[in-house]
C-alpha cells in the first residue's frame, strides 16, 4: 500500500515538550524529549478539579508510552485551506496500541489534523499539505500510495452517526463485498464478529435484517464503529464519536475505546476534558493551530509543562 519510505531523520528536539515519541522512521520506540524552552512553564495545579481518572480503566504510564512504538509519526506538518494556515508545524508520535486524545478549543484544527491522518482532506478543494506523516515507517503521502487501501487501516468514525440506509448486516458487509469478499457466510462472520467487538452483538443478532435506521443514536454510533472494523483497520480515528450521545451511550462508547486499544492504535478528537482524561493515554493539547503540549495523559492533566495547557484544562479560556 504505502510505497516510499521516508529516508530523512527527523529530530523532535524542540516540541512538544515532555515525554513524546519520536518520529525517526529508524526509531521505532518512544523516547524522552525536553522542551528546550519553558519560560511559561506551569506549577503544580491546585486549582484544577481532579479529572476523572478511571482506576477500572488504567491508562498507560508515561514509561509505557515511551516503550511503545510509533504507530503514525508526523513532522514539520503544515496545513493550508486556501491562504488560511490552520497547522503549524507539528510534530508528534501516536503510539500503537494506545489512546490518543486531541483537545483544544473549537477551531484550533484538531479535525484538520485528524483528517490529514488518512487523507481524507485531499478531498477539499484548495487544501494543501506540507510536511511528513508515516504509518509504521512508510511515508502516507508518497503520489504511489493507494488512498482507498491507506483508508482501510486507517480508518474513520464521525461525529454523527451516518449508517447507510440499508440493513444492520449490509452496514458491515459493505466494505468487505467491495474489497472482494462474496461469501454470504464468512460475511455473516465478519458481520458477528465485528458486532460484537462494538459491543452491539447481543442487542441486534436476531434482528440483522432490519434498518440500520431503526436504531437508537448510540447504536448507530457503535453500528459505525462495527462498519470501521470490518474492513480489518489498523488504525480508527474518531472525531467526537460521543459529542451527540447521551451519557449513557457516551459510557459505553468509552468503554468501548477502552477495549478497542489492546487491538487498534486509536486517535479520538473530544471536546470533553473528563473523557479525555477516562478513555485516552497520551493527551495532545492544540491552540490556534499550534501543537502546545503532548504527552501521558496522566501528566499532562495533573502537571502540564504550559501555561496555556493549565488555562485551558483548568477552564480559564476555551
Ligand atoms: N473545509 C474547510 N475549508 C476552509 N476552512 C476550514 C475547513 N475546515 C476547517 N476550516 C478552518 O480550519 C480551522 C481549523 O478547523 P478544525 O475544524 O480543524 O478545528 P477543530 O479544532 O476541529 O474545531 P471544532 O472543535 O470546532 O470542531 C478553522 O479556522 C476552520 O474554520
Amino acid at each position: 500500500m504505502v510505497t516510499h519510505g521516508a529516508e530523512r531523520s527527523i529530530s523532535l528536539a524542540d516540541t512538544p515538550p515532555r515525554r513524546v515519541a519520536t518520529t525517526d522512521p529508524r526509531q521505532t520506540r518512544m523516547t524522552e524529549t525536553t522542551a528546550a524552552s519553558r519560560t511559561e512553564t506551569a506549577g503544580p495545579l491546585r486549582s484544577i478539579r481532579p479529572p476523572a481518572f478511571d482506576s477500572a480503566r488504567p491508562a498507560r504510564s508515561a514509561d509505557e508510552l515511551a516503550g511503545a512504538a510509533a504507530k503514525i509519526a508526523v513532522s514539520d506538518l503544515n496545513f493550508f485551506y486556501g491562504a488560511n494556515q490552520a497547522l503549524h508545524d507539528i510534530k508528534l508520535a501516536i503510539p500503537e496500541r494506545c489512546v490518543t486524545a486531541f483537545i483544544g478549543p473549537s477551531g484550533c484544527g484538531k479535525s484538520t489534523f485528524l483528517r490529514c491522518l488518512n487523507r481524507m482532506n485531499d478531498m477539499i478543494d484548495d487544501a494543501r499539505v506540507e510536511g511528513e506523516i508515516l504509518l509504521d515507517g512508510e511515508s502516507l503521502r508518497g503520489p504511489r500510495v493507494d488512498v482507498v487501501e491507506l483508508r482501510k487501516r486507517v480508518g474513520m468514525v464521525f461525529q454523527k452517526s451516518n449508517p447507510f440506509p440499508k440493513s444492520i448486516f449490509e452496514n458491515i458487509a459493505y466494505g468487505p463485498r467491495v474489497a472482494g469478499e462474496r461469501n454470504k457466510a464468512r460475511l455473516y462472520e465478519i458481520a458477528e464478529r465485528c458486532l460484537q467487538h462494538a459491543a452491539l452483538w447481543d442487542e441486534v443478532k436476531d434482528r440483522l435484517e432490519d434498518s440500520a435506521l431503526a436504531l437508537s443514536g448510540g447504536q448507530q454510533q457503535r453500528l459505525c464503529i462495527a462498519r470501521a472494523l470490518a474492513t480489518d483497520p489498523e488504525v480508527l480515528l474518531m472525531d467526537e464519536p460521543a459529542s451527540a450521545l447521551d451519557p449513557a451511550s457516551t459510557a459505553r462508547i468509552e468503554d468501548l475505546i477502552f477495549e478497542l486499544k489492546d487491538k487498534y492504535t486509536i486517535v479520538i478528537v473530544t471536546h470533553n476534558m473528563q473523557q479525555a482524561a477516562r478513555v485516552s493515554d497520551q493527551t495532545a493539547f492544540f491552540f490556534q493551530g499550534v501543537l502546545v503540549e503532548a504527552g501521558a495523559t496522566n501528566e499532562i492533566f495533573t502537571n502540564p509543562a504550559k501555561k496555556q495547557t493549565e488555562d485551558y484544562i483548568t477552564g480559564r479560556f476555551g
